[in-house]
């Protein structure tokens, strides 16, 4: 379970998050939605300590987040964020295994558990073949799965996830996120694509200038009013199998007013 409550949160005097609240239980998938710049990043920042909110309470099954620290977090808490780390010169096998240190001492080696656990990871992103690759040379989709592969080999029960459907093709979006509903944890995901929101999240929250404007289901979140009026543009709501399907189109007025005029 994780909870924020009133949380502020923002970066060298300028508050970019005002007042957020959220509230997903065990298992749930809550989705994270809002236009560029509207502040989800930093919200989800705020839900795994890598920003310390100004105001307002984030807690982890009741536990503050700021009391848990290092391994301690690492062990509730497994996150892909959207800054990839930087291409070290290691192995796509060596990477997933880094997502087992929580669990391991501080000059313990890898045990063969852990190596069952890293493998058995990489199988369910469909990256086992990559495993002997340089992580730098793979492609951003590769990339993507294999960072998921590390969260997942943490083992933690709660997933914090920024844009994790970033890189890959339609079916790979599909994949990823069907496999985070079957996981059953505790999950927030910064989606953009409304679409992929609607039919993999249990619940959605909608931001719109660092403030929560809705709440609630995808049905009751994703209105054509509202996503017009944080959007700027059209929407219509159709269902296909009894999903939810949103279809959009952007009013010819507010189309060709970017300038063309470019320095030669
Ligand atoms: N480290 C930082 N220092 C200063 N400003 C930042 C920093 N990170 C983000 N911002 C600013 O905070 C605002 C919100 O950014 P944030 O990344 O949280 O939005 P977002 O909704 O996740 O955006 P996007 O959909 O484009 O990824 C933006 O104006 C951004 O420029």
């Amino acid at each position: 379970m994780i909870s924020a409550s009133d949380v502020s949160a923002g970066y060298d005097g300028q508050m970019i998050v005002h007042g957020a609240g959220l509230h997903v239980d065990s298992g749930e998938v809550l989705g994270l939605i809002g236009p560029n710049g509207s502040g989800k990043s930093t919200f989800l920042k705020t839900l795994y300590a890598a920003l310390r909110p100004r105001a307002g309470l984030v807690t982890v099954d009741g536990q503050p987040i700021g009391e848990l620290r290092g391994t301690a977090l690492a062990r509730r808490v497994a996150v892909v964020a959207q800054e990839s780390p930087g291409d070290l010169p290691v192995t796509v096998a060596e990477t997933v295994l880094l997502g087992r240190s929580p669990h391991r001492g501080a000059l313990a080696s890898f045990t063969v558990e852990d190596h069952r656990t890293a493998a058995s990871a990489l199988r369910m992103l469909e990256v086992r073949h990559l495993a002997d690759r340089s992580y730098a040379t793979l492609s951003g989709g590769e990339k993507q799965r294999v960072l998921m592969a590390r969260a997942l080999a943490q083992q933690a029960d709660h997933l914090l996830l920024d844009e994790p459907t970033n890189h890959l093709d339609i079916r790979y979006q599909h994949e990823l996120l069907d496999l985070v509903g079957r996981l059953g944890l505790t999950t927030v995901v910064v989606l953009h694509d409304l679409n992929l929101a609607a039919r993999y999240c249990t619940k959605l929250v909608l931001l719109s200038e660092g403030r929560i404007v809705a709440a609630g289901t995808p049905v009751e979140v994703l209105k054509p009013e509202l996503l017009n009026e944080v959007y700027g543009i059209t929407v219509e709501q159709v269902y296909t199998d009894g999903c939810l399907q949103l279809l959009f189109s952007m009013p010819s007025e507010q189309l060709g007013v970017g300038t063309l005029d470019l320095e030669h």
